[in-house]
This record gives C-alpha cells, sequence and structure tokens, in this order.
C-alpha cells in the first residue's frame, strides 16, 4: 500500500470507503462497524532493528496508515509532542524479571497508563486536522479510568475541541477520577454514569448516532474503536521486538481488546511474533469466547484491576472480522445477533481462526493478588492489579520457544488502595501522580440512558 492510499472500510461492511482523517474524526463507521485499512501496509525489517528509537520505529509503523490526507510532517510533529511526553528516554522501556520473562513499561507518560502513548499522539493529529479543515469537533469517550484521564490530559484546552468523558459511578481508582474530574479546562465535560462500563461505551456509540450533537460540528471518540488509537499502540509491540533482538509471546491485560488487536495489527505488518495472549480478569466474556466458542454478554463484576471491567470487548469486532476473511456481512451477523439475543455461538471455522490469532486467560482476584505479592518477594517489583493480571497468565506460558513480554500498563500508584491492601504500604506515587494535588472534582452524575446523556451534554 502506498502512502498516499490509506483507505479504511468498515467491519459491518455497509459503510463507503474512506480515508485516515476522515475514519479519525468520526471514530466510528456510519453503519455501527469499526474502520479498518483496506490493506495491511508492510513494515521493513528496519523498524524492529536494535538501534531503531521509539520516534523512528512509530513513523515507519503509522505513516501508512495516514497517508496524505493531514497536512505534509504532521505525524513527525505529533511524535516529538507524544515523546516529548515521556519521562524514560526509551519511551516504552523493556525489563527483563527472570529469564525468558520480560515487563514492557508503558506507564511512563502523562498519567501513567499506556493510553497516553496513543492519546498524545491522537489529540495532536486531530488538532493538525482541525486546523487544516476549520471544523469543531465533540468528542465522545467511555472509560473505565485510563482512556478517560488520558483524553482529559491530551484534549484539555485544545481550542477546536469539546470533550465528553462518560465513566462509570464509583466505579474507577480515585486517583484515575481526580485525573479527569479536578481538570478545571472549559472544553472538559465528565459525566459519572450509574452503571458499568459497558454502559458508557453503549452510550457512547448511541451519542455518535444522534445527529442533534453534530450541531456544533462533528463527533467523534477517542477510544479505540478509533482506528487512530489503535495505530498509536502498534508501535510499542515493534519496538520490544527491536529491544529484544528477536520475536516474543506478548500477553496483554486485556479490557477493551484494543491494545492486544494493535499487536496483532503490527504481525500483519510483518513483525515477527510467537503470538499473543489476552489476559483478562473475572469479566471474561472474551477468554469463554476463544476458550468455549460462544461470546455472551454478562453484567460487568467489579475488580482491583478496574480498568479491565468490560464485558463487551468493541475490539473483538476487528478480530473476528480478520478471522471471518474480512467478510462484512458475516461480521455484521455475529454482532446483530450478539446485540439482539445476548450471545452468539462461533461456526468451526470461525472459532479456528480465532484461536489461531489469539489465546485467553482469565484470571481471577485471589490471583491477581498474589501475583502482585509474588511480584514484590521475587523481583522487588511492586505492579499495578493490570500488571499483575498479565503477569500471573505470563508465568503459564511456554518460554523454551522464546521469551514472553507481559505489558505493564499502568503505575501501581493509580490503584494505591488495592496495592497496599496486599503489600502493606502504598506504592511510591508516580511524579505525574504526586502532582495531582486537591483541586476540586467537576462531573455529573447522571442514570444510564440515552435521555440522560443528551440532557447532561446539552446543559453544557
Ligand atoms: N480500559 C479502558 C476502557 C476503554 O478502552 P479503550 O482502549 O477502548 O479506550 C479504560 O481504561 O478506559
Amino acid at each position: 500500500m502506498s502512502t498516499s492510499s490509506a483507505r479504511y472500510v468498515s467491519t459491518r461492511g455497509q459503510a463507503p470507503e474512506t480515508d485516515f482523517t476522515d475514519a479519525l474524526l468520526r471514530g466510528i463507521a456510519p453503519d455501527g462497524g469499526l474502520y479498518m485499512p483496506t490493506a495491511w501496509p508492510t513494515l521493513s525489517p528496519s523498524a524492529w532493528d536494535a538501534t531503531a528509537d521509539y520516534k523512528s520505529i512509530a513513523l515507519q509503523a503509522i505513516a501508512p496508515f495516514i497517508g496524505d490526507t493531514l497536512p505534509a510532517g504532521a505525524l513527525d510533529r505529533a511524535l516529538d509532542r507524544l515523546t516529548a511526553g515521556f519521562a524514560n528516554p526509551a519511551v516504552t522501556p523493556l525489563v527483563e524479571l527472570e529469564p525468558g520473562l520480560f515487563v514492557l513499561e508503558l506507564f511512563h507518560g502523562p498519567t501513567a497508563a499506556f493510553k497516553d502513548l496513543a492519546m498524545q499522539l491522537v489529540a495532536a493529529l486531530t488538532d493538525e486536522a482541525l486546523a487544516a479543515s476549520g471544523e469543531r469537533l465533540t468528542i465522545l469517550t467511555a472509560t473505565s479510568g485510563d482512556t478517560g484521564a488520558a483524553a482529559v490530559r491530551a484534549f484539555a484546552g485544545a481550542k477546536s475541541v469539546d470533550l465528553v468523558v462518560l465513566h462509570p459511578l464509583d466505579r474507577v481508582s480515585p486517583v484515575q477520577r481526580k485525573q479527569m474530574t479536578t481538570v478545571q479546562a472549559d472544553n472538559v465535560l465528565n459525566l459519572a454514569v450509574r452503571g458499568d462500563f459497558d454502559d458508557c461505551q453503549r452510550l457512547v456509540k448511541g451519542l455518535l448516532a444522534e445527529e442533534s450533537l453534530r450541531e456544533r460540528g462533528r463527533l467523534s471518540s477517542v477510544n479505540s474503536i478509533n482506528w487512530a488509537r489503535l495505530a498509536g499502540q502498534i508501535p510499542y509491540y515493534v519496538s520490544a521486538t527491536a529491544q529484544l533482538g528477536g520475536p516474543a509471546t506478548f500477553v496483554v491485560p486485556t479490557g477493551n481488546f484494543g491494545d492486544a488487536f494493535a499487536g496483532i495489527a503490527a504481525t500483519k505488518m510483518g513483525l515477527p511474533s510467537n503470538g499473543f495472549v489476552a489476559a483478562v480478569n473475572q469479566n471474561d466474556a472474551l477468554a469463554r469466547a476463544i476458550n468455549d466458542g460462544i461470546y455472551s454478554r454478562r453484567p460487568a463484576v467489579e475488580s482491583g484491576s478496574v480498568s479491565m471491567d468490560v464485558q463487551a470487548p468493541s475490539n473483538f469486532e476487528r478480530l473476528v472480522y480478520e478471522a471471518t476473511g474480512r467478510d462484512g456481512d458475516r461480521t455484521r451477523a455475529v454482532f446483530e445477533t450478539f446485540a439482539r439475543d445476548g450471545a452468539v455461538t462461533f461456526d468451526p471455522d470461525l472459532l479456528a481462526a480465532l484461536r489461531a490469532a489469539v489465546s485467553a486467560v482469565s484470571i481471577d482476584e485471589t490471583e491477581t493478588r498474589a501475583e502482585i505479592a509474588h511480584a514484590y518477594k521475587t523481583w522487588g517489583r511492586v505492579v499495578c492489579p493490570h500488571t499483575a493480571v498479565a503477569l500471573a497468565a505470563a508465568r503459564r506460558q511456554d518460554r523454551s520457544n522464546g521469551p514472553v513480554v507481559a505489558l505493564s500498563t499502568a503505575h501501581p500508584s493509580k490503584f494505591g488502595a488495592f496495592v497496599s491492601a496486599v503489600l502493606g504500604f502504598e506504592p511510591e506515587p508516580a511524579p505525574v501522580i504526586a502532582a495531582l494535588g486537591d483541586q476540586a472534582e467537576r462531573m455529573t452524575i447522571i442514570d444510564g440512558t440515552m435521555d440522560a446523556a443528551l440532557a447532561a451534554i446539552r446543559a453544557r
């Protein structure tokens, strides 16, 4: 694929093909599907050369997805903004815990979670796109904690953007909540929804189809339903491979499945890997789908790894689309059945293709606590509950055919109460968390209905 011809289709096959900027500023396709590139670009092996730095890797990995629809130099400027916000010069350093077992540290950014890696980039590219077109954008985003914090940080004060963040009331950590609600920028509206993350995401998808909200300009989302978010998460898999000097098995703590799908996308572009393991907590819809062949809805249960309290992972749709051989009709049928009946059983060929792409492990709350204790006792490392889920799953993997990399998605100080209940002391705060302070919090509490969400947005 040449860079000038980057085009996008919907996983549901009924939306017109479009370009990167339009996909970025829509977030979701008009037929309710998710945008996918029409073809996978090929990465040159020089991208994972041991000497490659994060910016050069990201340039090579992301440029083919953008094509020529943004002003010249936009990606270069966006990556400068991204890397400037990272405290560690390697941006995403890889650390060996014991022979063959590594953690990929993704939490050195401005909100101490992996979401910063794509969100800072998406914000910079959005600024470029809006400056070029003169348009205004309302962004609607659902969060179980980390995405919302990263979005608020990235878009607060952006002059052509209004940001609405929906989080489940009392179901994010206090630090995550404060990262969202203590920001005083007038273009940010925090809605605390009585419900769970899946309710917030359902509302966002409904609001994106709400014509009356388009009066102020375009509507989009910066959840990983937006292709640009996924593109921004591809480089760290390439960087990890470069740091290792060869392929790995990646174990990804999984909520909305965007992070794992970004890794799978990297392999579609030619990155060598030994496979992907999605590690979920007791919200195990994805693990049941892969292991039992039935994707079924259950209410999300609260856990210590709150950011993964997701029972309807949006990016599973992208995996199904790929596994059907990019069959939009078949993908649409799967997700319409799921939406209507709350469950769908996969045909054997589809299930085999899903299993070839990813395996899945569910780690419960007891194992998560035990893994936090194990990490401290064995490696002297204080890890967040999401990283603990990944490490517990990673230690079950066979290391005889290559290294295993667990993604460390957030700094433990974002989840101080849970970690200190296990270890008996509070994790040392990341500098960006220590700087949070005690400003007044601003949020509007609403019921999980479209009427309530629309009324709160219109009132603002
Ligand atoms: N774990 C997420 C949930 C939303 O995921 P996203 O990758 O689709 O934005 C969170 O922390 O909010």
